[in-house]
């Protein structure tokens, strides 16, 4: 889609008549249809354009002595402009009426130096003003990128990654013209009414208020625009985020697509869209035009009415040839500042769109937050690593069940527990628990005793290694990668870290050895070799307690036996909680918890719970045949009744 420029320039243009200046095409590539509107995510909340400057204008907070300085800017530059026509008409009646060549010089001097004078400042202005909405945008995209990391993963889960990637773009240069250019051209339009107005007023007062009676019809016409450009703006803005949502998720899934030949699919859906959106831009396109068109005739209307009474008073004698010449080019002048008042009315509804659709992220509230300093408990930066759920409680935000009941558990340094269960159970929720990306409704969760929200946010992460399903890779070297999350970390640390886990012969074997960029969905490595990036990264980071999240997943036989001992060195001394259906990984864990909607529902050793015959040993007898070993290194493992299912 394609992008206006950020600041519209907000001076008037150097040189006796501008032309009328089509609307902007704020939309910046137009709409969209009710239909893509329901497809949206987020609920948009109706904001009006006093909450839109409220809640953006504190962002402009050191430029506004840049803001000032450009409409001064802008204020000279429209004074220059009066003054070169006054000369203009001081030049046609003295030099040009009069044939007299010693009445051209001194004006045209004047004249010259007023342009010079009219174009530098236009110029400092003009880029002043780039760069101020350019800082503005910057630090607005900031804002909201960064609120966005606060926000908790059912937000994600929720809204459509391209959705709010244009949001992070289109709709924050929306806003920009809301708060900076908009200001800045209000400014700058007013003040070459009151100039340009003024200096008709001066020549001939009562032509000046024939004229000026037809301004209001200028309004009138931008009214009438107003309600339809604020709904198109809306669908436009949501139709954008809906086709980049379609590219990216297309992109994201190609494989997919290939693999079950849904290219046709795929194709119709950014077909459905993009129709939608056509549809919408074409209205856009439509009504900016109709506005345009009849703007450009109310312009005619007022320009014969001048040539009329000019000719009617220069004949009764009343006034100069030069008086009506400069008289028309005020009122040339004019117009276009009136129109951009009015314009600017459809600017600022197309903007409120885009702050609607941004404040929902802002207004959003993180589902966690750092303790206040007065609840905060003081503790080792670097925790012994004992953890500890108690009767916990929990339903996601907006979710109807609860989907841990009643849940209580602990874990010291050096043990490995296994917490497995049918799919939906409840584990990885535990383990978002754990990191405190939620908060329990009931009960409370410990680390080294302290519940987990009376310590700093960055404090407790800091102290838990999450190995995720999917390993999670930045686009960076694969050194950023495995350096991830700590900072002053040096070659030789990283190199250790690899080589701790298994990765110091397959990375050496990379085109630039561990300078290599991989990115997301990188095919350089396998999936085994990026789990052992992932040990490395958790290796270097060192905390007490590691939450390995289904860490075979994906991995055939051969791959999960090569990150086991990785897995074992990475495990060893630490409080390790692995949360899998893979139970050969749950065969020497000192306690297997097993989950069974949100619940509890047994607990022990491999051999205990076999014995039991309950859940976990039917979830045993029914999974595949035994390929991988396990992952604790002490105490050395028993062998079970059942008959030993690691590889050692
Ligand atoms: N963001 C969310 N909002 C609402 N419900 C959620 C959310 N995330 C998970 N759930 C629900 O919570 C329940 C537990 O999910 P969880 O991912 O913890 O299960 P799990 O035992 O790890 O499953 P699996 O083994 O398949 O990964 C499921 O019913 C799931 O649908």
């Amino acid at each position: 889609m394609s992008r206006e420029p950020v600041a519209a320039s907000p001076l008037p243009a150097a040189g006796p008549r501008r032309t009328a200046q089509p609307p902007p095409d704020t939309g910046r590539d137009r709409v969209l249809r009710a239909g893509l509107v329901a497809d949206a995510p987020i609920r948009t909340r109706r904001v009006g354009f006093k909450e839109s400057v409220r809640r953006f204008w504190p962002l402009t907070r050191g430029d506004r002595r840049w803001i000032v300085l450009v409409c001064l800017c802008a204020i000279v530059a429209a004074l220059a402009e009066t003054v070169a026509i006054l000369v203009f008409a001081e030049l046609t009646d003295n030099a040009l009426q009069k044939g007299s060549v010693s009445a051209f010089w001194a004006p045209a001097a004047l004249w010259l130096g007023v342009a010079v004078a009219g174009g530098v400042v236009g110029y400092l202005g003009n880029s002043l003003a780039a760069w101020t909405a350019e800082r503005f945008v910057m630090r607005l995209r900031a804002r909201v990128f960064a609120h966005l990391q606060k926000l908790p993963p059912h937000f994600f889960q929720r809204n459509r990654r391209g959705d709010l990637v244009e949001r992070l773009t289109g709709d924050v240069d929306a806003i920009e013209q809301l708060v900076v250019t908009g200001l800045v051209q209000a400014a700058t339009a007013t003040f070459g009414v009151i100039f340009y107005a003024g200096a008709a007023f001066w020549l001939r007062w009562d032509m000046a208020l024939v004229t000026f009676a037809l301004a209001p019809l200028f309004w009138i016409a931008t009214r009438r625009f107003t309600g339809r450009v604020k709904e198109v703006s809306r669908r436009e803005r949501a139709a954008d985020g809906a086709i980049t949502s379609v590219v990216e998720e297309g992109l994201v899934n190609v494989v997919l697509t290939q693999a079950y030949n849904r290219q046709r699919d795929e194709q119709e859906r950014l077909r459905r869209e993009a129709r939608s959106w056509l549809r919408a831009s074409v209205t856009s396109a439509r009504l900016n035009e109709l506005y345009e068109q009849i703007v450009e005739v109310l312009e005619t209307l007022c320009v014969l009415a001048i040539i009329g009474l000019g000719a009617w008073e220069i004949s009764a004698g009343r006034m100069t040839l030069g008086q009506l010449l400069a008289f028309a080019a005020f009122v040339g002048y004019l117009y276009p500042p009136i129109r951009d008042l009015g314009q600017l009315g459809l600017t600022v509804t197309e903007a409120t769109a885009g702050s609607e659709r941004l404040l929902e992220i802002l207004d959003a509230r993180p589902a966690v937050t750092d303790p206040e300093p007065a609840v905060v408990v003081r503790a080792p930066s670097r925790a012994v690593g004992a953890v500890e759920a108690c009767r916990v409680h929990f339903r996601y935000p907006g979710g109807t069940e609860e989907v841990l009941k009643d849940f209580s558990f602990s874990a010291v340094p050096g043990e490995l527990v296994v917490i497995t269960g049918p799919s939906g159970a409840g584990k990885s929720t535990l383990a978002a628990l754990l990191l405190r990306f939620y908060d329990p409704d009931a009960g409370s969760i410990r680390l080294d005793g302290i519940p987990v929200n009376r310590l700093p946010l960055a404090q407790l992460r800091r102290n838990i290694t999450l190995l995720p399903q999917e390993t999670l890779v930045l686009h960076d070297t694969v050194e950023e990668n495995i350096a991830c999350g700590r900072d002053n970390v040096t070659h030789g640390d990283v190199v250790r870290a690899a080589r701790a886990a298994d990765a110091e012969v397959f990375i050496a074997a990379l085109p630039d050895g561990y300078d290599t960029v991989i990115a997301p969905g990188t095919s350089r490595l396998s999936g085994g070799q990026l789990q052992r990036v992932a040990i490395a990264r958790a290796m270097l980071r060192d905390a007490p307690v590691l939450i390995l999240d289904e860490p075979t997943t994906g991995l055939d036989t051969l791959a999960t036996q090569r990150i086991l001992g990785p897995l074992r060195r990475l495990a060893a001394g630490r409080t390790t909680i692995v949360i899998t259906h893979d139970l050969d990984l749950a065969a020497d864990a000192d306690r297997i918890l097993v989950l069974d909607r949100g619940r509890l529902v047994e607990s022990g050793t491999h051999a205990q719970l076999l014995a039991h015959r309950g859940l976990y040993a039917t979830l045993f007898h029914t999974h595949p045949p035994s390929h991988n070993g396990a992952v604790h290194t002490s105490p050395p493992v028993r062998p079970v009744a059942d008959g030993d299912r690691r590889l050692r």
